[in-house]
């Protein structure tokens, strides 16, 4: 049984244009140890996807469908006192900014030792001890001494650190981490990955890790979820989805990486806008954008079938690439011309991504 198992999971906000449907039949599974990515553009659905995992979704918002179990056990049927145990103990979230989950006004130390209490994983001075511990697993240099020290006092990276250390307080199963190097230098972030990959590998967490950046998905992804206006397009094991991306979206998205030397904060994206979240295209919501689209793909919609079978996700091996387009059922006449060449010099020395291009059709 894997650790996570989402079936079905629909997230929908009320908003006063309509109802946006930001995650739409959501369904993965993450095994233990294992490092899972959720990547796409900007208001693909990755945060809500990630916040619905422990029941972060505020009103305009609800979950609307689904099941989420982890160890077996559906969040989506515990009581709100259940919950607040699981959180924390079995799935914990570490966000972009770690000054929204630092308070300024108390120690980092202070902060940490207050988590483990609270979760009633040790008490008086066997709490600080592990706070004293946490630090240093996170690599954060003289602990004692950052014990004391303010939120405002740490630098960026530092406080990341300190943000998942808290995290790490009750030894979460399943770490979620949303877009937890952006803001960082390549350095810094490098560094926040080897500790991700150090975590996996020696205390068996798993990790689900929301971002934007494939170069950060090639450093230390095992498997790729790709979401495209609230449903996935392609899921794979990294080496497929980079050497052998099956859905245009994710060849598109592929183009897009940063070349050496070029000066980009962000990805430039996919030519074209994110579907409209109210008013979704009709059929494939790639469609408009994609630049093998043919009648069909405006009227009949996709789901995740293997790319090897044409088989319905439902009938496919959960390691299995699948993607969500015409061509893998037979149903495009022109098919997908498109390349993916690699190049496998490194990006920069430290967070090494691998560069990939994609030819136009
Ligand atoms: N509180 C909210 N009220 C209304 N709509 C929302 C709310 N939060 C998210 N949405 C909508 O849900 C969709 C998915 O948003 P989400 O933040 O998950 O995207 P994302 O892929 O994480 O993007 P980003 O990378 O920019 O964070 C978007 O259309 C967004 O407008």
């Amino acid at each position: 049984m894997a650790l996570l198992e989402v079936e079905n999971l629909t997230v929908q906000f009320y908003t006063d244009d309509g109802v946006v449907r930001a995650v739409d039949g959501l369904s993965y599974e993450i095994e233990r140890g294992e490092t899972f990515g959720l990547v796409g553009e900007s208001g693909a659905g990755k945060s809500v996807a990630s916040r619905a995992l422990l029941r972060l979704i505020d009103s305009p918002g609800e979950i609307v469908d689904g099941t989420i179990r982890v160890g077996g056990r559906d969040l989506l049927e515990h009581s709100d006192e259940e919950l607040r145990a699981r959180r924390g103990n079995d799935v914990a979230m570490v966000f972009q900014d770690p000054n929204a989950t630092l308070n300024p006004v108390y120690t980092i130390g202070e902060q940490i030792t207050e988590t483990i209490r609270a979760h009633g994983v040790a008490t008086g001075s066997d709490a600080r001890t592990r706070a004293l511990s946490l630090l240093d697993r996170v690599g954060i240099p003289d602990p004692a001494g950052r014990y004391s020290a303010y939120p405002h006092e740490l630098s960026g990276g530092l406080a990341q650190r300190a943000v998942i250390a808290m995290a790490l307080s009750c030894d979460p199963d399943l770490l979620i981490l949303d877009e937890p190097t952006t803001g960082l230098d390549v350095t810094i972030q490098a560094q926040i990955l080897a500790l991700l990959d150090e975590l996996t590998e020696t205390f068996g967490t798993a990790v689900q890790l929301v971002t934007h950046d494939l170069g950060v998905v090639a450093e230390c992804c095992d498997e790729v979820l790709v979401l495209y206006a609230g449903q996935a397009v392609e899921r794979a094991s990294v080496e497929e989805l980079f050497y052998d991306p099956a859905h245009p979206y994710t060849a598109g998205l592929m183009a897009s990486i940063p070349r050496i030397g070029q000066e980009v904060d962000r990805l430039s994206t996919v030519p074209g806008a994110m579907a409209d979240p109210v008013h979704p295209p009709t059929g494939c919501r790639f469609h408009p954008r994609c630049p093998y689209a043919e009648p069909i793909c405006e009227t009949r919609g996709t789901e995740l079938v293997g790319t090897e079978t044409g088989d319905p996700v439902s009938r496919t091996p959960e390691n299995e690439h699948v993607a969500a387009c015409h061509e893998y059922t037979g149903e495009l006449d022109g098919g997908l011309e498109y390349e993916v060449r690699i190049d496998d010099g490194r990006r920069n020395e430290s967070a090494g991504a691998e560069n990939v291009e994609s030819k136009e059709p």
